[in-house]
């Protein structure tokens, strides 16, 4: 597995090493000593739920957190292509406020690890997209949050191809500027 950083710190691109032959391909999509020596992390990561999402093309779920519930995500796309996107809510940190994108595909696989104190959010660039990913913490509804997509001061640059398909929920999210964010 190849550790690819990004610009901000702690966000990470995980690269697993496939090996194809003719019968198709194996990869470790998770290993829990690689996962941790990646992270260097004091405490070790642990999850504790799995998601599996399925979405239709030019569908945007986003951007989500959870306050005083934060959790990390370990997320992947074994079919179809997204861009995914994580925005970093940690008033402390020196990129507070900027997002990183990349695509992840079930071609490329790539997978994101987004940990706590980020908003999340993907948009589904193939005809169909099923989005799996591991939580360090629980569902938690009444500590979720939602930022506009579409926000002009997190001003990310969406690879959309007509309007995006939003849930009531994500078409009514607020302003980065009233974002309850973390420490
Ligand atoms: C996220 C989630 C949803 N649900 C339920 C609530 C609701 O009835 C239904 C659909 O929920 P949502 O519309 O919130 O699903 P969705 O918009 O896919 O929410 C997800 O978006 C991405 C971007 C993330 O980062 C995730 O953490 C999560 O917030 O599933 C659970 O039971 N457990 C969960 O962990």
């Amino acid at each position: 597995m190849n550790i690819v950083r990004t610009p901000i710190a702690g966000l990470l691109i995980l690269e697993p090493r496939v090996f194809g032959d003719e019968r198709g391909f194996f990869f470790e999509s998770y290993n829990e000593r690689r996962f941790q020596d990646a992270l260097d992390a004091p405490e070790p990561v642990r999850f504790v739920q799995d998601n599996h999402s399925r979405s239709a093309k030019n569908v945007l779920r986003g951007l989500h957190y959870q306050v005083r519930r934060p959790q990390g995500k370990l997320v992947r796309v074994v079919d179809g292509e997204v861009f995914d996107v994580a925005v970093d809510l940690r008033r402390s940190s020196p990129t507070f406020g900027k997002w990183f994108g990349a695509v992840l595909s079930a071609e490329n696989k790539l997978q994101m690890w987004v940990p706590a104190g980020f908003a999340h959010g993907f948009l589904v660039m193939s005809e169909t997209a099923d989005f799996l990913y591991k939580t360090t913490d629980y569902y938690a509804p009444e500590h979720e949050r939602c930022i506009a997509w579409n926000d002009p001061e997190i001003g990310i640059e969406w690879p959309l191809a007509g309007a995006p398909v939003l849930s009531a929920k994500d078409s009514q999210a607020g302003p980065f500027a009233d974002a309850e964010v973390y420490a």
